[in-house]
């Protein structure tokens, strides 16, 4: 048993109430059976915005959240909420925002080929969160969400975080239905497919939050490696993703001496070297990533006429990466003008750099002492929902320790013990907010 203080997120000093033990859960359970929608014969789980093993997996979430009592609902974006409502008794004088629901969860797509962990853990630890509180407290006083996003990996359209993105009115579907995925498919044949959009019978995806708490593993080594428990987010760094085609001309392999030839691959070969020496000059906590190729027409004798790669920049300050960005395109120019070659880029991402609510922070810290738990402030090099949702209300998220830092890959791992660590706090904080008087 605990005791500790009850506040609203902005400080507002409640009650105090101590919570029963809390229980195992079926978090591990719930998480081997999730990753069962949309795994390989590697052990690898795929689940693509509005693919099979995503609409599978989304729907049979739902039917999960109505087995707990969690009242399931579609937007029209695919995002699934299961909700608490609250009785609205004790909220006090608290207006506006402040009233709305306090919202929990993460996403339910994954790269290709990806772990079980990633963004599933944030959904199943929200599912089973609300389930434990309404079981041992009954209805909160606030009205307490579950939220499985849709989409945040940006894996099947050159575009992220549609889920929170469509949420919060940064993005609309008329601003997406031109998108293609690899197969050709428009994003708004995908919706369409999956039965999902403006048409469909599911309310607009849109929503006030009193704030947003997202669980989620570290997805580096930095907690394994100090050996904490629990990483409280600083910051969130700042992201820009392109794709860059570099045109030259096909011609054959055996006929065309090397001075002669617009070769785009051997380009775009020299323009990669370039992003990881200017990202190395940059120093250690830029990255900047080339993940992706492609060359046309890929055929062994004949040299290349059009390559086309992926480019990801991310740090914590916007001026880095701007400044970052610019010198690779200045080293990409060089390049092409140089071996006559045409140059083309287009930006598809661009986040900023985000810090999390200081409040809900601070409470996240007080019950990890009042827990015991080792923790640190950490910023997360990953992107996250949480900081598409921090401008529009407080959010902040907690970090779980990833074994050996893997993640985006079926590797990925993280101790139950771990789980049910993060899953500890995440309950604490939600009673907070919401069972405060
Ligand atoms: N937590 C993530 O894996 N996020 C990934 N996805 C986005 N959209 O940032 C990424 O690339 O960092
Ligand atoms: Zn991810
Ligand atoms: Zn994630």
């Amino acid at each position: 048993m605990t005791d500790f203080e009850v506040h609203t997120p902005s400080g507002t000093k409640r009650s105090t109430q101590p919570l029963p033990q809390l229980e195992q859960v079926e978090l591990k359970g719930m998480l081997d059976w999730l990753s069962a929608y949309g795994v390989d014969a590697q052990g690898g789980v795929t689940r693509l915005l509005y693919d099979q093993a995503w609409c599978k997996a989304q729907h049979a979430l739902a039917a999960k959240m109505q087995e707990k009592g969690l009242a399931p609902e579609f937007d029209q974006s695919g995002n699934l909420y299961g909700t608490l409502h609250g009785t609205g008794m004790g909220s006090g004088t608290v207006e506006g925002i402040e009233e709305a629901p306090i919202v929990t969860g993460s996403h339910i797509d994954t790269v290709v080929h990806g772990g079980k962990y990633d963004g599933a853990y944030g959904v199943i630890a929200g599912v089973l969160a609300l389930e434990y509180l309404q079981k041992h407290f009954g209805a909160p006083k606030r009205t307490l969400q579950v939220v499985s996003l849709c989409e945040e990996e940006g894996s099947r359209f050159p575009f992220a975080y549609w889920g929170s993105r469509s949420i919060t009115g940064i993005s609309r579907l008329e601003d997406l239905q031109h998108l293609k995925d690899q197969e050709g498919i428009t994003f708004a044949q995908a919706i369409r497919d999956a039965g999902f959009g403006t048409d469909s019978s599911y309310r607009a995806a849109s929503h006030t939050y009193g704030a947003f708490i997202e669980l989620h593993i570290e997805q580096g080594q930095v907690l394994e490696r100090l050996g904490h428990s629990i990483g409280i987010v600083s910051d969130i760094v700042g992201q820009k993703r392109f794709s860059i085609t570099v045109s030259g001309e096909a011609n054959h392999a055996g006929t065309t001496p090397m001075s002669w030839r617009k070769d785009a691959l051997a380009g775009a070969a020299e323009m990669i070297t370039a992003v990881r020496r200017i990202a190395l000059e940059a120093g250690e906590a830029l990255v900047a990533t080339v993940g992706r190729i492609t060359a046309d027409p890929g055929v062994g004798n004949v040299v290349a006429s059009r390559a086309v790669f992926s480019l990801d920049i991310r740090h914590i300050r916007q001026e880095s990466i701007d400044r970052c960005w610019h010198s690779m395109l200045q080293e990409f120019s060089r390049i092409a003008a140089e071996q006559q070659l045409g140059l083309n880029w287009e930006e598809h991402l661009s986040v900023t750099p985000t810090p999390m609510n200081k409040q809900i922070t601070s409470d996240i810290r007080d019950i990890c002492e009042v827990e015991q738990l080792s923790y640190i402030y950490m910023p997360s090099g990953a992107g996250h929902d949480s900081q598409i949702f921090q401008p529009a209300c407080p959010t902040a998220m907690i970090f779980v320790p990833s074994q050996n830092g893997i993640s985006h890959n079926p590797l990925e791992y993280t101790a139950e013990e771990d789980l049910m660590k993060g899953f500890r706090v995440l309950v604490q904080l939600l009673y907070k907010y919401g069972y405060g008087s």
